[in-house]
């Protein structure tokens, strides 16, 4: 946590990025670029002032109730809750020119009657505490409180480019302090509070910024140089370079997407990173998919979700989603692992993955393929839990293409 209060424009700028998320529905991402560029702020006011924002969105219930502020008030109210977010947090009160009062009294109150609310203290919507019990039972207290710390900084090495002791090294060098993650061993966690993407590192490629568990899935497919492998719900391409790693750049490597722009953006990436196996393709209609049928040694499904396990990094999600989606996920997951399993080649291997760690979307969709595939088996899957790693929460299952059909 910060040891000193934020300065009043900073306070001033977090309240107008949550009035944006809160108000408008900006995601937070987009929030933060309206609100950083032409801005000449140092790296770590930048720092300073993410972290805060990030902090009140993982517990903005708690942060309302204590402040009495309504999320839609920001404008208005902001300068209480933040107020009373230093307060919290044992800062003294950040010189605003303008700022409601903290009754401190009332505050303790508020703190006390919090504080017996497990729910509301983690920073938990009733909707979202209400399936997480229904769908992990005593294993969601812990995956809900792991939910509300800050999101560690992961980077994972270009192995095309360099090792991972290179790249701690030039790293050093480059006033950017690392150290190794246990159990994945493409990944660094950046301990310093350095701007990453200004290093020459980066700039050559050397490493992209991955949590160390959708590391953990990329290597779960098992791609090996020379096979034909399939990166089917690609997005920007996160996984299908670690892929590309994994493969030494030899083999073909196709990503497709339903969204021309993200395609766009992985050919960037894939530039950058030296990954030139990577081909992308859109995928138009279902015969995109059809004209691929039995000829992939590997398949990753890491289908769309309710990003329910990636809370940490994307907190303002919880406050936008409603439960009445999961439904719709759920049916379309359902969807794209019947459909694009096709792919597979016999003795091949499909990995169906998530960023959630609800059942429903995980292993439950797993068992209700199999029951009617019997031409597939399960071979493993694993959850990343938060609570246990520490990473963002994923899910995969590895299954096994044994007959035609
Ligand atoms: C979880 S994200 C993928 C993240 C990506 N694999 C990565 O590691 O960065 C899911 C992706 O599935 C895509 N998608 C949505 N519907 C799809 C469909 N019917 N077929 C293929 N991809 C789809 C979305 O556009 C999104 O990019």
């Amino acid at each position: 946590m910060l040891n000193s209060s934020l300065s009043p424009s900073s306070t001033e700028l977090v309240i107008s990025i949550l009035d944006l998320v809160l108000k408008e529905g900006k995601p937070l991402d987009r929030a933060y670029s309206q609100h950083f560029s032409g801005q000449q702020l140092e790296s770590t006011e930048l720092g300073r002032i993410t972290l805060v924002t990030g902090d009140i969105l993982r517990r903005l219930n708690l942060y309302c109730y204590l402040s009495d502020v309504k999320p839609e008030e920001m404008s208005r109210m902001g300068s209480r809750l933040l107020n009373v977010w230093h307060l919290f947090n044992n800062l003294p009160l950040p010189k605003m020119q303008y700022a409601l009062k903290v009754d401190e009294d009332e505050l303790a109150t508020r703190i006390a009657a919090a504080k017996e609310q497990p729910a509301l203290w983690d920073g938990c919507p009733d909707w979202l505490n209400e399936m997480g019990a229904a769908q992990l039972g005593d294993r969601w207290p812990a995956e809900r409180v792991a939910l509300t710390l800050p999101a560690k900084r992961f980077i994972r090495v270009n192995t095309l480019k360099c090792t991972r002791d290179d790249l701690a090294k030039k790293l050093r060098n480059e006033r950017v302090q690392t150290v190794e993650v246990e159990g994945v061993d493409t990944a660094l966690e950046v301990v310093s509070d350095s701007a990453l993407f200004k290093t020459e590192s980066f700039k050559k490629g050397w490493f992209e910024q991955q949590d160390a568990g959708s590391q953990l899935i990329a290597s779960a497919l098992g791609a090996k140089p020379g096979m034909c492998v399939v990166d089917a719900c690609a997005g920007a391409g996160g996984k299908t370079l670690s892929i590309s790693s994994q493969m030494q750049g030899k083999g073909r490597l196709l990503a497709m997407d339903v969204e021309q722009w993200k395609l766009d953006n992985l050919k960037q990436r894939a530039r950058r990173a030296g990954a030139h196996n990577v081909e992308t393709r859109i995928i138009a209609s279902s015969k995109t998919i059809k004209r691929l049928k039995m000829t992939a040694d590997r398949v990753l499904l890491d289908v769309p979700c309710s990003g329910l396990g990636v809370l940490k990094r994307n907190p303002d999600a919880k406050w936008r989603d409603t439960p009445e989606r999961l439904p719709i996920l759920v049916a379309l997951q359902k969807d794209i692992l019947q459909s694009y399993s096709r792919m597979v080649k016999v003795g091949g291997m499909l990995v169906y993955a998530t960023c959630s760690i609800m059942p429903e979307e995980n292993r439950d969709q797993v068992d209700a393929f199999l029951a009617t595939n019997k031409h597939f088996r399960f071979v493993e899957d694993e959850n990343i839990s938060p609570a246990e790693t520490g990473f963002d929460g994923f899910y995969y299952a590895k299954l096994e293409r044994i007959a035609e059909a």
